[in-house]
């Protein structure tokens, strides 16, 4: 099961653990250790004041007794600050990580491959583990040597009452049990925890809420949602039984030996061989034992919590390790195009897929061609856009730019000379400017180039409409923002694709579906002029994907996808000519219009 933790080595998941943990926050972490040893140091000899001012030393057994309480008082309030600061930072900097990461990995295989998104998922909810890291490790420490003042205590008394911290060792021992108990709660639970997760969102959602009123669906999915969680509660209310009778269990038996070692230091005292005050400490001193072998227990879960964290950041960070294995610094994309994007029997198949989303492509999209792609939905348009894109590597084959592996290439690169816009695109909830800006992030700045890039997008009108111009703040959460209809948000992500003005390769994804066919039919007229006058200086190839063939014909190459392959390739002309699933195709369309 994905959940569970991945396969990586202990050692490199504890250093791992370590190191994050260290660079959160040096200083505070030094001083946290010197006050909780400090605090353990005060509360442990607290035992002995008692057994001074019982056994008649009034004076020294009251001013130590004193000290310990005011110590242990002060010790413990600027500990927990510091352990919280601590704490905000750890989560801070997982955080932090886990934002880089993601935006460092070059592909979108995390994103996409179920077992990397489970890890990822269980990271991002257990990922604050970490942060207890520290604070876990101080408390470790503290109490070793709360453990250790504990025992020459009582060795002070009686040896043989060092027997007692052993009738606690079944309950530290235990404790991975009902804490693994615990994870396999979790694990049983999360599918319908998924599921209530879900629901919620569906009538969270607008477009979820909608459909949920339309269909009257309200009471459907509140029986849905009762019936999850009492699966829920099932799953975890039988783990929590059966961890509570080995936890019972285990501290019988310590009550056990806590009973006797009272029972044996009263007998002495009896008997004139001890004194009240031995007696006094030996039960102030068992009632610690107790507490620091539950403390101990808790120090141990959490750490393993961590380490089952720290595993899943090592995971990860292998993912993204092998995703640049294949990059080759001395793999340079050229200036400009002179032959072109060659597809050399290139085949991609999705992470846990049965078969090829794309099967053995073999194609040349010639440098300076503004190319259109056709196909049926689900016949692997997107992934070859996205292959274009090296959000994936082809699985076998190679995508050459004028003869250099794109795979060798280092993605980041490849992405400068780029610029895409999609129908699935996000949406940037900023002040117009940067919604469209970020397309070219060094611009962000220019007015000027970003309402040129609104002009290619055809998106003028809009930016007139709106109150601020390209200061109108986006999204209704936010102060004085504005919402967009559909078609509108679409402009917007197609300005941000015209920000670089000479793009090596300009990929458009359907980012025009949700416009009229005449719009679209112009805007790609105005790219395809555009393309044109670029094909002298650069070269640059302009893609599209577009299901309305009145603006596909105008294409300088059309590619007819079907079922994973290239299945046609020509100019509209000679696919007309041919009379094959292009014709068909267009003749379909067309006469739907007439
Ligand atoms: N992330 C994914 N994981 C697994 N399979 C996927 C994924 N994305 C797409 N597929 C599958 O790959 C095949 C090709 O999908 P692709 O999105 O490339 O088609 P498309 O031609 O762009 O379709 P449409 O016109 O509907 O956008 C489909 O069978 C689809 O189910």
């Amino acid at each position: 099961m994905p959940e569970t933790r991945p396969p990586v080595s202990r050692y490199r998941a504890a250093r791992t653990m370590l190191s994050f943990a260290w660079a959160a926050d040096r200083r505070r972490t030094i001083l946290s250790f010197g006050l909780l040893g400090l605090e353990a140091l005060a509360g442990s000899v607290f035992a002995l004041w008692l057994k001074l001012l019982l056994d008649g030393q009034l004076g020294l057994g009251a001013v130590g007794m004193a000290a310990s309480i005011g110590g242990v008082a002060a010790l413990s309030y600027t500990g927990s600050r510091v352990q919280a600061t601590l704490q905000d930072r750890a989560k801070h900097l997982v955080q932090l990580r886990m934002l880089d990461l993601m935006g460092r990995t070059p592909t979108l295989e995390i994103h996409e491959d179920p077992r990397h998104l489970a890890q990822l998922e269980a990271f991002r909810l257990e990922g604050h583990a970490f942060a207890n890291v520290f604070p876990s490790l101080i408390q470790a420490f503290a109490t070793v040597v709360r453990i250790v003042t504990t025992s020459l205590l009582l060795v002070s008394v009686h040896p043989l009452l060092l027997a007692l911290p052993l009738f606690g060792a079944p309950m530290l021992l235990l404790s991975p049990m009902t804490s693994g108990l615990f994870y396999v709660g979790v694990l049983r639970a999360s599918v319908p925890q998924r599921r209530s997760e879900h629901l919620l969102e569906l009538t969270a959602t607008p477009g979820g809420a909608k459909e949920v009123r339309l269909f009257r669906l309200r009471a459907e999915l509140l029986a849905r949602f009762h019936a999850t969680h009492r699966e829920i509660r099932h799953i975890h209310h039988s783990m929590q039984v059966r961890a509570g009778l080995i936890g019972l269990a285990a501290r019988v038996l310590f009550l056990v030996g806590y009973v006797a070692a009272i029972a044996f230091v009263v007998d002495r005292a009896v008997r004139g061989e001890a004194t009240v005050g031995d007696a006094a400490l030996t039960a102030v001193l068992a009632g610690q034992v107790l507490g620091l072998v539950t403390g101990s227990a808790e120090v141990l879960q959490t750490g393993l919590k961590a380490l089952v964290a720290a595993s899943r950041w090592v995971y990860l960070h292998d993912v993204f390790t092998r995703a640049r294995e294949r990059i080759d610094p001395r793999a340079v994309v050229p200036s400009r195009l002179t032959e072109g994007i060659r597809f050399e029997g290139v085949s991609y198949r999705y992470p846990l897929a049965g078969s090829d989303a794309l099967h053995e492509v073999d194609l040349l999209l010639p440098a300076g061609a503004t190319v259109a792609v056709v196909g049926d939905n689900g016949a692997g348009k997107s992934t070859l856009v996205k292959l274009l894109a090296g959000m994936y590597l082809p699985t076998s084959g190679r995508l050459t730019v004028d003869g250099v592996d794109l795979a060798e290439v280092d993605p980041d690169h490849w992405r400068l000379r780029l610029s895409a816009g999609f129908q699935d695109h996000a949406r940037f909830e900023f002040v117009v400017r940067e919604t469209v800006g970020i397309g070219d992030l060094p611009s962000v700045d220019d007015a000027d180039t970003v309402a040129g890039a609104l002009g290619r997008a055809g998106a003028v009108d809009l930016l007139q409409s709106l109150p601020d111009g390209l200061n109108t703040q986006l999204g209704t959460a936010w102060d004085g923002g504005v919402d967009l209809s559909g078609g509108q948000w679409q402009k917007l992500a197609l300005a941000r694709a015209m920000m670089r003005t000479s793009p090596l390769l300009l990929l458009l994804d359907e980012p025009t579906a949700a416009l009229d066919a005449d719009t679209e039919h112009q805007l790609f007229d105005h790219w395809t002029a555009a393309a044109r006058q670029l094909q002298q200086s650069t070269g640059a190839i302009t893609l599209l994907v577009s299901h309305r063939f009145s603006t596909v014909r105008m294409a300088d190459l059309i590619v007819v996808v079907d079922s994973s392959r290239v299945v046609e390739v020509g100019t509209h002309a000679e696919l007309m000519a041919r009379g094959g699933l292009y014709a068909e195709l267009f003749e379909l369309q067309a006469r739907s219009y007439r």
